[in-house]
């Protein structure tokens, strides 16, 4: 039962407190300390403690996605798909889904029938796993009695528990940073595996070529389990061809579906195309080993629940357009150089068919090579208009989310450097490079995003009649999401 003092926000406090605080990730990285096999071990370890072998993992036939770019969105296509099937023939029973970063609660990396799970069945399950880890010593062999796994690894253990207790038979997976050494890698047998769009991202932790990254994802391949890709650069495609090899997997390389002709998967654009491709093969793999006589017909139209998956999926803070009295808000969590591009892309397109000046809100907390994201961003935009003309106002803020009470519980991150905050460092770095981008542009630096927010409205008493401020909330899904947070004025989800 949920006590007073075990409610979700207690959860939410609780598991803050698991963050790695920035000093210690500092101290980490000058000594080259990277993630390596001992992480999935503490895994197992954490596993039996609560009272799971990986055998019992084997219930929730897991579909386990990794990939630089276009996971969270294969993954929410698995789950639309198979959760359609489910409601017409009730196979799988329940679905679940797991996925990282959250855009507007925690609670929404663990999600049932697609719908994030309630607060009260958070903190249920939160402080059932605080409590067994407390008590336990078993698996004292493999991770320290009285320990606890950090943030995102006890999330994962987490949704471990909560699918099992809560009898999902069919889970699909996001993996967190990797795949080799990530957390979800406990998983030994899952029914199929998928590799997403590959390219360069956490490169402190992966390394920092794409081929060192494509070793990292290509870990999640399993011995007994399909497993799919898209077409990758040719340095990726050599890895993990290789990766397969070594483990005796049957990868496939998937072209765009032809299938796909005529369905409306949003938005329009071939990297979308390509995480639908991969999700029909991974979504038909589970659906032939959790009912017997599935079969697709690669000539024949998909089945509805196949393209009514596709078509309606939710999949919040990606492409996402909200119109409101003066702004257009365009609002996407991209935040790497090739995402940032394919944002811009159809930022630009959305205005090609609207009137108003162009503004960008943008951040990128924590990473000191997100100064590069700006060129391709800066660049694309104005190459997209038939003007020429790229942002007019350019806003830097942080991922604080309100100027008066600072940080959503959900939003609390101990792992940057509070003093950069504070002075908004990161942010005055961007905002030279853009003046040297683009000497046009007025460029401001704004501590909250609700400021941020504001002065985009305000903007919108300058333009002309029938014109809208065209804003792009891009750089972050911390941005995003607090963006959105803010925007609809009530907890989002
Ligand atoms: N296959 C892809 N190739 C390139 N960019 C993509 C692809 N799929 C999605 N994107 C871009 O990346 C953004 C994030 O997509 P998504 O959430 O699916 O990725 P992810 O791999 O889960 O990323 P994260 O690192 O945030 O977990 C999208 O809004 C879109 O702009
Ligand atoms: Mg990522
Ligand atoms: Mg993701």
């Amino acid at each position: 039962m949920v006590t007073p003092s075990r409610t979700y926000n207690d959860a939410i406090d609780a598991l803050n407190s698991l963050q790695t605080p920035f000093a210690i990730i500092e101290a980490r990285r000058k000594a080259g300390i990277r993630p390596d096999a001992t992480s999935v071990q503490e895994m197992r370890g954490y596993l039996l403690r609560i009272g799971y072998s990986s055998s019992d993992l084997d219930r929730l036939n897991i579909i386990h996605v990794a990939g630089t770019k276009g996971k969270g969105s294969t993954c929410a296509f698995v789950d639309s798909i198979l959760s359609r099937y489910s409601q017409s023939t009730s196979i799988p029973r329940k679905v679940g889904l797991f996925t990282s970063p959250h855009l507007i609660a925690v609670r929404e990396r663990i999600r049932i029938g697609s719908r994030p799970i309630s607060e009260e069945l958070f903190a249920k399950y939160f402080f059932q796993v605080w409590d067994r880890l407390e008590s336990s010593d078993t698996g004292k062999e493999l991770v320290e009695p009285g320990t606890k796994p950090i943030y995102a690894r006890y999330l994962t253990l987490m949704s471990y528990h909560v699918f099992l207790s809560e009898g999902v038979d069919a889970a699909v997976y996001e993996t967190g940073i990797g795949g080799e050494y990530d957390a979800t890698n406990v998983v030994e047998r899952p029914v199929a595996s998928g590799i997403s769009t590959l390219g360069i991202d956490h490169v402190y932790v992966l390394g920092q070529t794409v081929d060192k990254i494509a070793w990292h994802k290509g870990g999640i391949m399993k011995k007994g389990a399909p497993a799919f890709t898209i077409e990758q650069v040719p340095e990726a495609a050599e890895v993990l061809r290789a990766r397969a090899e070594e483990k005796g997997v049957a990868l496939k390389v998937l072209n765009v579906d032809a299938r796909l002709e005529g369905v409306n998967v949003r938005p329009n654009a071939l990297f979308q195309k390509k995480n639908a491709t991969l999700a029909i093969a991974l979504a038909e793999v589970a659906l032939k080993k959790l009912d017997g006589g599935f079969e697709l017909d690669p000539k024949e139209l998909l089945p509805k629940e196949f393209v009514e998956g596709l078509e309606q999926v939710v999949w919040r803070g990606r492409c996402e357009v909200k119109e409101e009295e003066g702004v257009s808000w365009h609002v996407d969590g991209a935040h790497t150089v090739d995402s940032l591009k394919m944002a811009a892309r159809w930022f630009a397109g959305e205005c090609a068919e609207k009137r108003g000046p162009k503004v960008l809100i943008f951040n990128q907390q924590g990473r000191a090579e997100a100064v590069d994201f700006l060129d391709g961003l800066c660049n694309t935009v104005k190459k997209g208009d038939p003007a020429g003309k790229g942002f007019e106002h350019v806003i830097f803020c942080t991922n604080v989310t309100y100027a008066e009470t600072g940080y959503k519980r959900d939003f609390v991150n101990h792992q940057y450097n509070p003093k950069d905050i504070e002075k908004m460092t990161a942010q005055k770095i961007f905002a030279e490079k853009w003046s040297a981008l683009d000497p046009a542009a007025n460029v401001m630096v704004i501590h909250s995003i609700e400021e941020a927010i504001n002065k985009a409205r305000s903007l919108s008493k300058t333009v002309q009649d029938r014109e809208n401020v065209q804003a792009l909330i891009t750089g972050s899904l911390h941005l995003v999401g607090g963006a959105l947070g803010i925007l609809e004025k009530a907890d989002a989800l």
